[in-house]
């Protein structure tokens, strides 16, 4: 139920679970539904129920900026990218970031999943991945009709049909779509096996978290909030937000957490948990309500002047980033393809909104192209790079932090063998400098790193909550990101000279004719490049000694009764879009914490 703080204020429930958005609303519908189980979930942003500006798709970015939706989060400067701040936008608010995303609903290879085992994780592995996920989804095939026309074949697929997580292909798909497509494995990635079967190198069109009975989004809250709103131990607390988590006794040898202290309408208030809290606030501020709990690096708890209880110098490190840029081709004038350039003309813009209360146009379509490549299918020099990649890494191992080795190992393998390299096709011009021409329509393709080896710290810099920690994902910290990703943009600049993609284009718009070596490359990059918003791995899973912050059962070291659920405990980045990835975490921890597992 959607509670008042006369709800909450001094009472007690079972489990309590900080921060409402695609984890923690999983893993708190999951624990409610014993009726004998109370579960107090607090999150910091509104509940935003029913606002169209959620649920309509196809409204990429218009979030950002706005504080009812999306936390304003930015790193600091990174010198490698020309001493800039980045936008790190969130979603903030019921839902968290499955309402602010672009829905694209993608799963990595099996083989990226059983890296986690790998790494010292039992448990967490392809096999028990699947069962997981299969529980949220509830696909929707699109009827057979459309299966033909648009060449979607489902034979080998095998997706939760049951799960409370509508997914579905939008109502939308432009013939365009599917010449983007043929170009794609024309140019050498041809069509994927299993896509979301963990067989994903290659082409494929992905679905969304799309409801194809509304032609709205689905998301935490309409998969897991709304259904469940009505049991009475189920109890939500929006505009709560979560300072710190606080141990029974101050001077116990092991942290038993207790309570959680949130501030609610300008007071400060503890709620006491009987059995258990979990930390769901996502990779960006749990590692911060670590730090304010005093748990993680004595000297960064000390500088912050914040007696340390547990010291864990994992919190906050490990950091891994995927990042894009956007390659843009000008579509001939006589080509038919609806993008969403034609959104920049109001009236159009208008026509499109009222097209969508009847199910149609615009805000019908989805970003649905996928190509997942190794680099050897898309760069002449991928050996080369790989070689001195190893070279770099056997002459610095003994100087990395524990445990990176380990993962670099695995690392060098994914950049022999795996599809860290990602091409996503938008209807539409999204890139820059240039601007797109008035009245002209566009195709572009993201250009997307998955498998970067450049680690990052996020740490808290106050005691006071309300101020962002300092989020430094250290860009190109490590060189071969950027020659991988300058592979990528030169492979992606060639599919301009394969048909269909050939004869439907008429010029590239970005990065255009004053970029053409390598250096300009480079430079192009550092300018206009952007986070994808899935930043994870601050409170890895992993063993201690190799920089973990919880154990395979998602305990936090040196506490009791204190996990995290979300995306922050992924050890070590997977090439896919991370939300199915998130519920597949957020499912398996429930199944953890009732003892399941
Ligand atoms: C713009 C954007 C586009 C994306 N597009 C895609 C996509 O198309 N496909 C895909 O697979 N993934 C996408 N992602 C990534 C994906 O949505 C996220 O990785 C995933 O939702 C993260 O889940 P989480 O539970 O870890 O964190 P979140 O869903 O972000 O949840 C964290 C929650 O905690 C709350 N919170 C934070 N601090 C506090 C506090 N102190 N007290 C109380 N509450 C707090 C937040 O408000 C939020 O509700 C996108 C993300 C963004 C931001």
């Amino acid at each position: 139920m959607s509670a008042t703080i006369d709800d909450v204020k001094g009472k007690s429930f079972d489990y309590i679970v900080c921060g409402g958005g695609t984890a923690g609303l999983t893993v708190a519908a999951r624990l409610s539904e014993d009726p004998a189980i109370t579960v107090l979930l607090l999150e910091a942003g509104n509940a935003n129920i029913g606002d169209m500006a959620i649920l309509r798709p196809a409204s990429y970015g218009s979030h950002f900026g706005k504080a009812a939706y999306a936390w304003d989060h930015h790193t600091v400067r990174q010198k490698s990218t020309g001493d800039t701040a980045h936008s790190w936008a969130r979603g903030k608010g019921l839902g968290g970031s499955s309402g602010i995303n672009f829905l694209c609903w993608i799963k990595p290879p099996a083989e990226d999943i059983d890296d986690i085992e790998r790494l010292g994780n039992p448990g967490w592995n392809w096999k028990n991945y699947e069962k997981f996920i299969h529980r949220t989804e509830g696909f929707i095939p699109p009827p057979k009709d459309v299966q033909l026309s648009k060449g979607l074949k489902f034979d080998t697929w095998n997706l939760g049909t049951e799960g409370p997580l509508t997914l579905a292909y939008p109502y939308t798909i432009d013939d365009g779509e599917l010449k983007v497509q043929e170009t794609l494995i024309n140019a050498g990635i041809p069509p994927a096996p299993r896509p979301l079967n963990g067989q994903t190198h290659g082409t494929y069109f992905a679905p969304c978290t799309y409801d194809p009975k509304t032609h709205t989004r689905s998301y935490a809250t309409t998969a897991f909030y709304l259904p469940n709103k009505d049991r009475p131990n189920f109890t939500v607390l929006v505009a709560a937000h979560v300072r710190r988590v606080l141990p029974a006794s101050e001077d116990d040898s092991e942290f038993t957490a207790e309570s959680v202290e949130f501030d609610h309408g300008g007071e400060t208030y503890t709620v006491r948990a009987n059995k258990e809290i979990i930390l769901s606030t996502g990779t960006l501020k749990t590692p911060q309500i670590l730090e304010l709990s005093g748990i993680g690096n004595p000297n960064i708890l000390r500088n912050l002047g914040i007696p340390t209880k547990v010291a864990l110098p994992g919190v906050g490190t490990n950091v891994q980033e995927h990042m894009i840029v956007g390659v843009s081709f000008e579509l001939r004038d006589d080509v038919p393809f609806d993008t969403l350039d034609l959104l920049a003309d109001p009236a159009t813009a208008a026509k499109h909104l009222e097209l969508h209360t009847g199910g149609t146009g615009l805000f019908t379509t989805g970003i649905i192209g996928f190509s997942f490549a190794r680099l050897d299918q898309i760069s002449p020099r991928a050996g080369e790079i790989i070689k001195d990649a190893e070279e770099k890494i056997a002459k610095n191992a003994n100087s990395y932090p524990p445990g990176l080795l380990e993962q670099y190992k695995i690392s060098l393998e994914r950049l022999k063998n795996g599809v860290g390299q990602e091409f996503i096709s938008f209807p539409g011009c999204n890139s820059a400098p240039n601007p797109p021409e008035k009245g002209k329509r566009y195709v572009s393709f993201y250009v997307a790193m998955n498998h970067t080896f450049s680690r990052g710290t996020i740490h808290a810099t106050s005691k006071d909550p309300s101020v962002d920690p300092a989020f430094d994902p250290r860009y190109f910290d490590e060189e071969v990101d950027l020659q991988v990703w300058v592979e990528m943009v030169k492979f992606t600049r060639r599919l301009r000279e394969i048909s269909p993609l050939k004869e439907m284009t008429a010029k590239e718009l970005n990065p255009g004719p004053d970029v053409q070596t390598d250096e300009q490359i480079v430079d192009w990059i550092k300018k206009i490049m952007s986070t994808t918003w899935h930043t994870a791995s601050s409170c890895s899973m992993l063993p201690k000694a190799n920089g973990g912050v919880v154990d395979p059962k998602l305990q936090v070291y040196g506490t009791k009764n204190l996990r995290i659920a979300d995306l922050s405990v992924l050890p070590l980045h997977v090439a896919a879009h991370p939300q199915a990835t998130v519920y597949a975490i957020a499912e398996q921890a429930a199944d953890i914490i009732k003892g399941k597992l």
